[in-house]
């Protein structure tokens, strides 16, 4: 058995785990019931308004097939400080067995951030997924919202007085009359 497989609670799905800086602690849920397990920096980073930074985290995972794993902000971060991620949420594929990476922006417009090695900097979800097979055809079957999107259902002040919403290409509008 693996090491570690027996302490298994409940329905928790175990993920190996590799912990390539043994100096900081392994990712962890804050409190029972947490949906993401914290990342750290595994270097010191300052971030200027604007600017963004590929920061390592030290683990290297190996999620079990049908899984993956999200990149996500955290929220106190993003809300004192600007913090969040380019590509939020960062995808980590079932295959992947590199260091996992937190693609960190500072997006606050006038005050740099610090931020050191060993401080939780995002949160990583893990979730099932599904495999799809995309199957071609025609023409999509009918759905009450259609193609209606981008602010369509209105519901903000600020919609009304935005830019207009994205219209389809022409050959794909065509396909989606009658929708
Ligand atoms: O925030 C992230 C996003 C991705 N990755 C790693 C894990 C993931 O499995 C791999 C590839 O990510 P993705 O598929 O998003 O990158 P891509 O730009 O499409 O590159 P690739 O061509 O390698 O798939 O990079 C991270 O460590 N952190």
């Amino acid at each position: 058995m693996v090491p570690g497989l027996d302490g298994l609670v409940g329905d928790e799905v175990p993920v190996l785990l590799q912990q390539l800086d043994p100096g900081l602690p392994a990712p962890a849920y804050a409190h029972p019931g947490d949906a993401g397990a914290d990342l750290v920096t595994r270097v010191d980073v300052t971030l200027a308004p604007g600017e963004r930074a590929v920061v390592p985290t030290g683990v290297a995972l190996a999620l079990p097939e049908g899984y993956a794993a999200f990149v996500h902000p955290r929220s106190g971060l993003a809300a004192r400080c600007g913090v969040s991620l380019v590509n939020a949420p960062g995808t980590i594929d079932a295959g992947y067995r590199g260091e996992v990476q937190v693609v960190l922006v500072n997006l606050d417009p006038r005050t740099p951030v610090h931020l050191q090695r060993g401080d939780r900097v995002a949160q990583l979800v893990v979730q099932r997924v599904e495999r799809v097979r995309f199957v071609a055809v025609e023409r999509l079957p009918g759905a009450a919202r259609g193609a209606g999107g981008f602010g369509s259902t209105g519901g903000s002040a600020a919609l009304s007085g935005g830019a207009d919403a994205p219209t389809p290409a022409s050959g794909a509008a065509a396909a989606l009359e009658g929708i």
